[in-house]
């Protein structure tokens, strides 16, 4: 496709580290691009999908001092998988202790799917600390996202990759199959815990790109990879975030941040994290730049996402 941005190359960090947040958890961070720069973070998705090296891509390395850290319990962050003090609002604080640690007054949020939703989460709670926001594949971790994907909408449309997810439940609990998951997930049995995180997990690696992507299907299939993302997952759902439903929608707390420089980015045909949410937030925050880019799904990597992920990180270069 001509014309179209692709992300930066490749880089490496030029500083690692771990933060003690509190006395369980231990933050695993990194900084790439330029030490000098105008710092962002970076707030990955899942929640429990940790970091990767094309995180780092999607913003100008002679520009920006680029952090990134895995989020309680996965990737390098441990203990392991562990849920204990592991909520929306413990993360919030984190987001804040990492910008102190690193000594800057505000940075740049970008985030997408449940990283979207963290950035929401944390620039209500700290609108002067954000410089702008780049959001993509919008999730607000209402009970009907939840329902379309988890229990029936997507299944609709990807009804062969669901069945393996749906099939593992017996019949008597296929009504909540969140809830049912989550019974397995924190069970004492390790063979059903590692079980339910592979169904869990390879059914929303199988639904993240217009085309079906091996390589990512594939994480599925690592297990510690599967574990953290599951449990992680699930246990901010059945928890509603530690939210009231539509929460970050509300025009009051909208309010707050609707004078922040912020682009909208989402796929119409994400069926992991469906155009409504973005949409009715795009209703209720006009101010915002709102792309819907007509042939993508939820990946960051389709290529038109791709695209509007690195203009809006250009275009803040200004700021
Ligand atoms: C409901 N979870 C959507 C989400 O946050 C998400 N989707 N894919 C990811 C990874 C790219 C981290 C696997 O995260």
């Amino acid at each position: 496709k001509s014309g179209l941005r692709a992300p930066y190359p490749a880089i490496e960090p030029y500083k690692t580290g771990t933060l003690k947040v509190d006395d369980l958890h231990e933050i695993y961070w990194e900084a790439s691009g330029n030490p000098e720069g105008v710092p962002a973070v970076f707030l990955h998705g899942g929640p429990g999908g940790a970091t990767s090296v094309s995180d780092r891509q999607w913003f100008d390395p002679k520009h920006y001092a680029i952090y990134l850290f895995d989020q309680r319990g996965c990737g390098k962050s441990v203990p392991h998988a562990d849920l204990t003090n592991n909520t929306t609002w413990d993360i919030v604080k984190d987001i804040e202790k990492l910008r102190e640690h690193f000594g800057h007054e505000k940075w740049h949020v970008f985030g997408g799917s449940w990283g979207s939703c963290l950035s929401l989460a944390y620039a209500q709670a700290h609108p002067d600390r954000v410089l702008s926001l780049t959001l993509r594949g919008i999730f607000t971790l209402r009970r009907s996202e939840l329902e379309f994907f988890y229990q029936n909408g997507s299944s609709h449309i990807f009804p062969e990759q669901f069945e393996p997810y749906y099939e593992h439940i017996p019949e008597e609990e296929k009504s909540d199959l969140i809830a049912a998951y989550y019974k397995r997930l924190t069970s004492d049995d390790k063979e059903a815990r590692l079980q339910a995180a592979k169904r869990w997990t390879r059914w929303e690696m199988s639904t993240l790109r217009l085309y079906s992507n091996e390589e990512v299907i594939k994480r599925a299939d690592v297990d510690d990879y599967a574990v953290a993302f599951a449990r992680i997952e699930c246990h901010y759902f059945v928890n509603a975030g530690w939210m009231e439903d539509g929460q970050l929608l509300k025009k009051e707390n909208v309010d707050k941040i609707r004078h922040i420089p912020a682009t909208i980015i989402q796929g119409r045909y994400d069926v992991v994290c469906p155009a409504k949410t973005a949409y009715d937030l795009h209703k209720e925050w006009p101010q915002a730049d709102y792309y819907l880019v007509p042939d993508a799904a939820h990946a960051s990597g389709e290529l038109g996402i791709a695209h509007q992920l690195i203009t809006a990180t250009d275009k803040y270069r200004s700021i």
